[in-house]
This record gives C-alpha cells, structure tokens and sequence, in this order.
C-alpha cells in the first residue's frame, strides 16, 4: 500500500498560524469570556482553601474560639457551591467549543474539497484526507478548548496562590518560588522530547488511516490476488512503528513524573524544616505552616500543566498546519464570470490545446476539433492514449495548458462552471451510485425533479421497467455504492440521473465489464434515447456505440490518427480498420 508523505512541520511556536486558526475562536467569542472569567474564579477559589485552613487552625483549632464559626463555615459551604457550579459550566461551555470548533473546522475543510479541482485529488490521497477530516480536526478543537481552561486556570491560581504566599510570608515563599524555574526548565525539556514522540504517533497514524483505507476499499482486490499476507505484513510495520514511538512517549513520561513529584516533595521538605523552625520561635503560625505545606504541593501542579499545554500547542500546531493547509488551498479551476442566465448549445472546437498533468510530459500537444451541436463523437485509441483527457478538457475538470476551448464560439472559461456543469451529463466507466433509494440517486442530477420527471427519465433509458420490479420501485435502497444492484442496473440509474437536467452535452465513458446480451441491448438502446440531440463524446469500447457515431475519432499518443465516419475509415483500411477487425474478431470469439 502507497504510503502517505507527509510534510515535516515547524517545532517552534508559530504564532502567525495560530492567528489564522484562532479566527475560527471569533463565533464563539462570549462563550470564551465566559470561559475565561469563570476559569480565573476557579483558580481564585482552589487557591483559597487553603488559606480557609490557616484561618480554622489558627481560629478555632489553636485558639479554640468559636467565634465566627458559623459564618465561616457558611462561607465554606458558599465558595463549594459556588466551585461546583462553576466546574458544571466550565465543562459544557469547553465542551460547546471544542465540538463547535471540530463541527466548523470539518465544515470548512469539506466545503473546500468539494470546490477544489481533480488535480488536487490527483496528488492527494484520502487516507491523507480522512486523517485531517477526524483525527487532527479532534486534535485541534480539543486542545484549543481545553488548553484555554488550563492555562487561564493555571495562570489564575499561580497568581492568587502566590498573592496569599507573599502576603502571608514572603521569604517562606520565596523557597517555593525559586524551584518554579527548575520545574518549569525540565518540564519543558521532557515536554519537547515527549511531544516529539507523539508526533510520530500522528504521522503514523495517518500512514495507518491510509491503510485502514485502503485494505477496506481493496479488500475485495486483496482477496481475488491473495495478497492478504503482504497487506498484513505491511500494517504489521506501520502498527510496530507506532507501537514503538508510543512506548518511547509513555517511558519519558515514566522519567519526567517522578522527577517533579520529587522536586515538590523537596521544596515541601524545605518549607517543613524552615517553617517549623519558625513555628518553633513564635514566628509564623501552625496554619501558616500547614497553609505553605498545601500551598507548595498545589504550586506545581499548574506549572506542570502550562508547561503540558504549550506543548501540546506546538503538537497540534502540526495537525493545525495540516487542516489550515487544506482549508487554504486555492482551487486551480475559478470562475471568471457569474452570468448564470447563459445557456449551453453544444458546439464544441479545441483550439491549439496542449495540456500535460505534471511538469515535463505532454499529452495532447496542438490538438484541434470542431464539433458542431447534436454530433456524436466516438473516441477510440489504445489505453492511456489521452481519451478520458479529452472529455476531461471538455468538462473544464483542468484547463487547457495552452490553447482555447471555445463552446458556442465563447472561450469556455468565460461560462461559469456552474452552468458548464448543469448544462453536462456525464456517465462514468463505473458509475457510482450513493446510498439511498433509486429515486434519490436519480435525483442527485437535478435536486429539484419531481417524481414525474424521475420516472420520465428512467422511462427514457428503459429503466422504468426494471426499477418496477424492484421490492419498493423507485424507494429500493442501492446500497452502498450500489452494490444491492446488478452493474448494469448501475448503469442505467446513472444514465438517468446523467439525463434528467436534460444536458446539451454528453459524456459517456462506456463500461468495458461485459454485461449479458440483453443488459447490453437495453443499454445500448439508452444510449441511443440519451444521445439525441446531443453533443456526446464517448469513450467508446462497444462496437455497436463506434459503428452508429455520427464520427469516430482515433486517438493515439493524445493526437487524432484518422477521423470520419464507420463506413469512411472502412473504406481507408487504416488503423480504425485494424482495431475494427480486432473487436469484431473479439466478439466472434466471445460468442463462439
Ligand atoms: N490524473 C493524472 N495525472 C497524471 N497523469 C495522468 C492522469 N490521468 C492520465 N494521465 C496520463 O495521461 C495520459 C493519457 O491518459 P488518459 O487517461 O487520457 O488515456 P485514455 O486513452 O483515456 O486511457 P484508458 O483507455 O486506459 O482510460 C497517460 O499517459 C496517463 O498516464
């Protein structure tokens, strides 16, 4: 299976990229102050308690008083209520913003590809694809939204933690204070390093969707080639690979977390020994000491966390390159006007066109054809000869390199594709039907027909009948793909749905996967239903299509060989003669 390339991306923070992506934040602008506000009282309160313990120590444990204690201990009661409601938002507001943000991340990136021109499929695979749509988009939204709440929780309760410690004794605090710098240093020593390791878990993981991919959309393939083992052997790779990078990840993690635990239980000692020497000389207070133990323990926690968050940016600063690449890229094919009111006659001339997919080949070079409304075009050539490049040039699916296509006398690329596309019908070699019923798939060609215009199109390509005959009609589910239907009912839907819009232009790419003499015949007689009128190009395989073209084009190395009708390129005895005798030589033996 093809591997994925994946491009390396920057390790630095890269503020600029953030900026573009944080404009997806902009919906969702009064929920973040919310967020935020609710986060900073968050920490305000978790950094209270402890100071709540001082105060009970030193009141009503040391003292032994008993004053003011039913206001405090209402007080208490208040800030818990309070700390719980506001966990109970911070969570659904977090939550509305990370799926808000997946949901119109997904959106944009799905609007986009469906807009972007088949050159970009060309080079870029669906594993690739479907690792951005789900896998990096969750990344995103979840490390935006709660990476938000951890780092204003983190900040609030450094700050209000540090205001107490200060004010309670500034040179106590001053031990807890000097270790953040150490914390802080080696925390994003093994973030980085860490971090690092999950990047290769996301690599892979792509690699691995690709996979997945494409050992499901293959599996029939596999299975007829026997290649199971191989496939196997494969993912086995790409699965070990990323087992690997995963146990390296969990290893330095296993490091990085002993190492802080002991440096606050060192810091925690410090104070235990300094503070207890000053409890000892009357010069703090027991719940000074006990407010300072709390307070060095609940001090690092936020600072491992700021340092967890930055880093998790900068690795979803990998997945966020990767969706703003896909939401960025520009169609190559735009429109140049917006008059929806033109309509489409069917004349067609290639001026001059040359056209190559990639830098350095060329498969049509100068190619020129005139072809006025209501012919039928028949292509025929070898495999790879430039057939489907042809029809591919007409549908504006690329453009020409160099050259014109004129349609009706106007430069093509001056109609908007939009009327282009209506004003085609295009039947693939294998038609793909989606999941639903006939008649949704047949409506998939024009999305306002009535059922009336639905059967009237099945009608007109001998569908009806057989579509009759199906447990609900025109409700029978296709199955995925189609696959609850013969390869030639497939055949037939799509030319339905291909003439519905009533097109001036028609595309056929005939199916070359034989179908019973009978399916044949129909099809055939669709065809010939469909084609009048019409300015058709059809990548011909049948014979019976070729011979009743009104011209046949013989295509070879993306140039015309020989041109004219059946009976005329007969009579030349040339190449068309040749390939003739071949086919008709093919279906003798096929019957026989
Ligand atoms: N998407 C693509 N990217 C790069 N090269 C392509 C692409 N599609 C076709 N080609 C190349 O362009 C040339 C013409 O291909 P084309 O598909 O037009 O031939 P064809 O006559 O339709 O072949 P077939 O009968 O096998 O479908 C071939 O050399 C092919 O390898």
């Amino acid at each position: 299976m093809a591997q994925i390339k994946e491009k390396e991306y920057k390790t630095n923070f890269d503020l600029n990229l953030w900026k573009r992506y944080l404009s997806f934040l902009k919906p969702y602008k009064k929920s973040l102050i919310m967020l935020i506000i609710i986060m900073v009282f968050v920490g305000a309160i978790d950094a209270t308690f402890p100071y709540l313990s001082k105060y009970a120590i030193d009141n009503f444990v040391v003292k032994g008083t008993y004053e003011n204690f039913y206001k405090f201990i209402m007080f208490y009661a208040f800030l818990i209520v309070f700390q719980t409601v506001n966990v109970y938002y911070l969570i659904a507001i977090a939550g509305k913003i990370d799926m808000g943000l997946c949901h119109d991340i997904r959106k944009s990136a799905f609007e986009r590809l469906q807009s972007l021109s088949f050159s970009f499929f060309d080079t870029t695979q669906t594993g690739y694809l479907m690792a951005r749509l789900t896998s990096d988009v969750s990344k995103l939204g979840d490390t935006l939204a709660w990476g938000i709440v951890d780092m204003v929780w983190g900040f609030s309760i450094m700050s209000f933690i540090l205001f107490y410690l200060l004010s309670l004794n500034a040179r106590l605090a001053l031990y807890i204070i000097l270790a953040i710098p150490v914390l802080f240093v080696i925390s994003i020593y093994f973030q980085k390093r860490i971090l690092s390791q999950y990047r290769k878990v996301r690599k892979l993981n792509s690699q691995i969707t690709g996979s997945f991919n494409e050992g499901i959309m293959g599996a029939k393939t596999t299975k007829v080639l026997s290649t199971e083992d191989m496939h196997i052997g494969e993912f086995k790779n790409e699965t070990g690979e990323m087992k690997k990078a995963a146990i390296r990840a969990a290893v330095l993690s296993s490091i990085y977390m002993p190492i802080v635990i002991s440096l606050g239980s060192i810091s925690t000692a410090f104070i235990l020994v300094m503070g207890g020497k000053q409890v000892y000389l009357n010069m703090i207070s027991y719940g000074t000491l006990v407010a300072f133990i709390s307070y060095s323990i609940q001090f690092f926690e936020p600072v491992r966390e700021l340092a967890r968050v930055m880093a998790e940016l900068i690795s979803a600063q990998a997945a966020a390159e990767r969706v703003i690449d896909l939401i960025e890229t520009k169609p190559e094919i735009i429109d140049y006007s917006d008059d929806d009111s033109l309509k489409i006659n069917g004349d067609v001339v290639f001026e001059n066109v040359s056209f190559k997919y990639k830098e350095g080949e060329k498969v049509l070079e100068n190619f020129n054809l005139n072809v006025k409304k209501g012919q039928s075009i028949a292509l025929v050539g070898e495999t790879g000869s430039g057939k489907s490049t042809i029809v591919n040039l007409v549908c504006r699916f690329y453009e020409p390199t160099e050259g014109t296509i004129y349609i009706d006398g106007v430069d093509y690329r001056k109609i908007p594709l939009k009327v282009l596309h209506s004003s085609l019908g295009y039947v693939l070699q294998t038609p793909h039907l989606f999941s639903g019923t006939v008649a949704d798939n047949i409506r998939y060609g024009k999305l306002d027909a009535t059922m009336e215009e639905i059967i009237e199109a099945a009608k007109l390509v001998n569908a009806h009948e057989f579509i009759m005959g199906l447990e609900k009609g025109y409700d029978t589910e296709v199955g995925e793909g189609g696959s609850k239907l013969s390869i030639g009912q497939r055949q037939l839907i799509s030319l339905a749905r291909a003439v519905i819009s009533n097109p001036s232009i028609f595309i056929l790419d005939e199916a070359t996967s034989s179908v019973d003499a009978h399916t044949e015949h129909m099809i055939q007689d669709a065809i010939n239903n469909v084609l009048k009128g019409r300015t058709s190009f059809i990548i011909a395989h049948r014979l019976s299509t070729i011979v009743s073209a009104d011209r046949i084009l013989v295509i070879d190395d993306g140039k015309i060989l020989e041109e004219g009708s059946h009976k005329e390129l007969l009579r030349k005895k040339g190449h068309y003669y040749s390939l003739y005798k071949n086919m008709l030589m093919s279906d003798i033996h096929l019957i026989s």
